[in-house]
């Protein structure tokens, strides 16, 4: 009898209006303890939102994840555009972001990184105390390093690699059936089989960037950073270190599986590249693989970093990589697909002639020459990361003085303080960009194209660097997709010969069929969720566009 009473008793408090509401409490007391121990903001500069204060920070906090959007957008009207400074308020697992102005950028971007920091903005952000295996990861990020120093001068040893991997995985994918359409989601489907693999070919080489086991792992690793962030906005900063620790597992395990299969191809390669350096006859014809194992091997001998040279090191420094690379591709190489499909047929049909008439006359095959001439989808691209932004604010810097740093406005901001310039409405700001509304595939490439077309004299009468600036990888004020400055993203140069490869494929060898409409994404705090959408591929029968030919495309 007692036992069903107490059954009676449990089911009567353990309703899901009582647990929802337990659930309620238990947020909301954390989120205060959390915002009592966050840097102090600073307070002479307006608030977007429900502004400062206790209760107000609380509403912000939730209001944050559906509002974050239309908050920022409100700041830039009534304070970017006339060159202030503002607070964007912190949401659940991101904290707040002081706002510059476009005019303050060059101010933002000249400090060094002891006064304004890069790598302290990204550590705080992504939980580098827990979320990266070890601190050492984000505190000394090597691998930043290694690929601004390699990446962008090995490409044209890069691109015959890729080239192979992306007709490989692209074919695998989406087969050589003439006769059925393939439906898949771009995103989840498509995007996110292929680049994985292509990033990891450029990382590990192959086989292992297409070994399923380690790709999943690594997959896991992106995962397990991206909870974090919400995990930690949950809980009490008191707590962190032990939730911190518990929830580091995840990470630690899926680092140790990639190791497994990662560390035996460094420790041949760290041998190899010991034995051609020391003068083995054995390896006078053998020749370096072009990918991050060499470079960070080699980076490391010439600079003396010993501690860069264990294996072990070497494996880690791959997976903060990866978390880079291939949910920023992914999504940027969905919405393009989404853009494209969703446009009249006319831009895909141009972007193919394009794609083919490059291809044949590079001797069918891609190489850095041909990709530098395919203008109209290196404007597509850079468009579609205008048109559909994915996130709010890029190029975080943290201040890193104890005393603090004033603005040229005036503004002081404390130690600790979370900068950030307002990409989204940059990219959607009709004084900056005509009908920014509207998804202009050519809007860069026309100007380009007619340049390309003039006699060499007549070249000599225009500005031809300005036009040449237009391009997918040149960042500047107002093309913010890959940050800005000497820490704009080392990858961009990798990216636009990745994507472009991979869009030219697609036109080339599949038919893929026209959406009614852009399929919508939605906003869940500062960052786009994209769409779930559907896009229909089917293998092209004649292959070929032979220029002199004519043959129909
Ligand atoms: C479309 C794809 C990509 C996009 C949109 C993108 C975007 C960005 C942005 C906006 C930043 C600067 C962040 C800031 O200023 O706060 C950045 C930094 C960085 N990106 Fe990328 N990225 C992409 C692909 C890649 C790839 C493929 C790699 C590596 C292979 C990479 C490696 C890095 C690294 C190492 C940094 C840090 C640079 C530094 O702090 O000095 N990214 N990326």
């Amino acid at each position: 009898m007692a036992v069903r009473a107490d059954e009676g008793i449990l089911s009567q408090y353990l309703t899901w209006t009582s647990l929802l509401g337990a659930l309620v409490i238990y947020v909301t007391l954390n989120v205060i303890v959390n915002t009592i121990s966050a840097p102090k903001y600073p307070t002479s500069v307006p608030w977007v939102g429900h502004g400062k204060g206790w209760i107000n920070g609380v509403r912000n906090l939730f209001d944050g994840f559906t509002r974050s959007r239309e908050w920022i957008t409100e700041g830039y009207n009534k304070y970017s555009r006339h060159g202030k400074t503002f607070v964007l308020p912190p949401v659940l697992g991101a904290s707040a972001q002081t706002i510059i102005p476009r005019e303050q950028m060059p101010w933002l971007l000249d400090h060094p990184d002891h006064v304004l920091s890069t790598k302290d903005a990204h550590y705080d952000m992504l939980h580098g105390d827990y979320a990266f295996v070890t601190p050492r990861c984000l505190q000394d990020p090597y691998h930043e390093h290694v690929i601004h120093k390699n990446l962008a001068r090995n490409l044209i040893s890069v691109i015959p690699d890729l080239d192979d991997e992306v007709g490989r995985d692209v074919d695998e994918l989406l087969g050589f059936d003439t006769g059925n359409w393939v439906s898949l989601d771009p995103l989840a489907d498509f995007m996110m089989k292929v680049i994985p693999k292509i990033t990891n070919r450029m990382l590990v080489g192959e086989p292992l960037c297409r070994n399923t086991d380690y790709l999943a792992n690594m997959l896991g690793f992106t995962m397990d950073v991206i909870r974090a962030s919400l995990l930690f906005a949950v809980t009490p900063s008191f707590l962190h270190p032990i939730v911190g620790h518990i929830s580091g597992l995840a990470p630690k395990l899926h680092y140790w599986r990639t190791s497994r299969m990662s560390i035996p191809l460094i420790k041949q390669r760290l041998y190899d590249i010991q034995q051609k350096d020391s003068g083995n006859p054995e390896y006078k014809g053998w020749k370096e693989p072009h990918d991050y194992i060499t470079w960070h091997i080699r980076t490391a001998l010439a600079e003396g970093r010993e501690d860069e040279l264990k294996p072990s090191r070497v494996a880690l420094r791959i997976l903060p990589l990866n978390f880079a690379s291939i949910h920023t591709t992914a999504i940027t190489g969905s919405s393009v697909l989404l853009d494209i499909f969703s446009s009249p047929p006319e831009v895909a049909a141009s972007l193919r002639e394009e794609a083919l008439r490059v291809y044949n006359e590079s001797g069918r095959k891609w190489d850095k020459h041909a990709l530098s001439r395919m203008y109209r989808m290196d404007s597509a691209i850079r468009e579609s990361q205008r048109f559909s932004a994915f996130t709010l604010s890029f190029i975080h810097r943290k201040v890193m003085v104890k005393e603090g740093i004033t603005t040229p406005e005036g503004v002081h901001l404390a130690y600790g303080t979370i900068l950030s310039a307002p990409w989204w409405n940059v990219a959607s700001d009709d004084e900056l960009h005509k009908n920014p509304e509207v998804y202009d595939p050519f809007r860069f490439s026309r100007e380009r194209e007619r340049f390309e077309g003039l006699s060499a004299e007549e070249k000599t009468k225009e500005d031809g660097l300005k036009i040449k600036q237009t391009g997918l990888v040149t960042t500047n004020d107002r093309h913010l997709a890959f940050g800005h400055g000497r820490h704009a993203c080392p990858g961009r140069f990798f990216v636009a010969h990745e994507l472009k490869m991979m869009f030219g494929h697609l036109l080339i060898n599949y038919d893929i069929k026209p959406l009614t409409e852009r399929p919508q994404p939605t906003w869940i705090g500062r960052n786009q969720m994209p769409a779930k959408a559907v896009l229909e591929f089917k293998r092209r029968e004649s292959l070929a566009w032979i220029p002199h030919l004519g043959n129909k495309i």
